[in-house]
């Protein structure tokens, strides 16, 4: 018997590449980006109620209840398996909101996960992700847990192993719409697929970059900031701007510099979700 309450962490991912190969007749934009975690996101604490509702006790800022991934991923888990449980929920919400490094999709998948788990469905990961997969295109990704090479609209998945470094995380104090980025007429849709896995070293760029960059002063701010220290990148459609380094030290060395006048923080890269770490311990 699981216990009737449980914590379980909602990590971020950055795009290390993201290329845009084309646009689908139904408006969604064909990719081929590379997905890695961070140890570093949001805790969402579960508690069972046997009433059937859901409640998410945290309130967000500009998200309605019922709009919220974490409510909505809930509430079709419930409609889907016929449990006749509910949930109250919390958050300690950590992850900007619009920032590319996923925390509406990842908060979406370690619902999904602790639910799963929790009311005992004992759906499979190829249910559970199918399931996120209509929530949002990040959510599969963070329901397998390993960085994974992504194709189609993000949910066509490989995984792969690439190196875990530390990595220097810049928050620039915008919200960037992922939908706006994408309906710009300026982006550039017409990269040829890599067709060689691993995918080649040279492949690293981000084709939202240029016109997020171009939108955003703050972000040009902060990829011209990190970019004296090392290659500074754009993850998703922003706003986050993030450079790697070998060590924690060197990481915190630049971020003391740079956090004086910009956000940010610095978390090692992970090829395993710190959420899949941790389910896998309850067992
Ligand atoms: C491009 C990525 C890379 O990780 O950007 P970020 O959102 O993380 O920055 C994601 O795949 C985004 O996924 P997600 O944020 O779940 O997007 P969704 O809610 O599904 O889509 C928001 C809107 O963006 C556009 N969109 C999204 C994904 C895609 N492959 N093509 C698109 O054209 C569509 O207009 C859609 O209505
Ligand atoms: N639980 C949630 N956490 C974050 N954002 C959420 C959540 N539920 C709904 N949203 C909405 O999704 C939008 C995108 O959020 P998020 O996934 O954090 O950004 P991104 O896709 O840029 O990484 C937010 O601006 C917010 O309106």
């Amino acid at each position: 018997m699981p216990a009737a309450r449980l914590t379980l962490p909602s990590p971020a991912k950055l795009n290390l590449m993201l290329h845009i190969l084309g646009r689908r007749e139904d408006g969604y934009h064909e990719l081929q980006t590379l997905f890695q975690f961070l140890d570093y996101g949001d805790e969402i604490t579960f508690a069972v109620r046997d009433d059937g509702i859901i409640r998410l006790h945290t309130e967000f800022e500009g998200v309605p209840h019922d709009s919220n991934l974490i409510v909505k991923a809930a509430k079709k888990l419930q409609a889907q398996s016929g449990s006749t449980l509910g949930i109250d929920i919390w958050i300690d919400k950590v992850l900007p909101m619009g920032g590319g490094i996923g925390g509406g999709s990842s908060n979406a998948a370690t619902t999904l996960l602790g639910l799963n788990h929790l009311w005992q469905l004992g759906w499979d990961e190829d249910r559970l992700a199918a399931l996120g997969l209509t929530l949002g295109a990040d959510v599969p990704v963070f329901v397998r847990g390993h960085a994974a090479f992504a194709e189609g609209v993000g949910e066509k998945l490989t995984p792969v192993d690439p190196e875990e470094p530390w990595y220097l995380v810049l928050v620039p104090q915008v919200s960037v719409s992922t939908a706006e980025i994408f309906s710009d007429p300026l982006l550039t849709r017409n990269s040829s697929a890599i067709k060689v896995r691993p995918v080649p070293k040279g492949n690293s760029r981000n084709d939202c970059l240029p016109v997020v960059a171009r939108r955003y002063p703050e972000v040009r701010n902060a990829l011209n900031l990190l970019g004296k220290f090392t290659e500074a990148k754009l993850t998703g459609t922003g706003s986050c701007v993030f450079g790697g380094f070998p060590s924690k030290a060197e990481a915190d060395k630049v971020s003391a510099l740079l956090t004086e006048t910009l956000t940010g923080f610095v978390a090692k890269g992970s090829n395993v979700s710190m959420l899949h770490r941790k389910l896998q311990s309850l067992l």
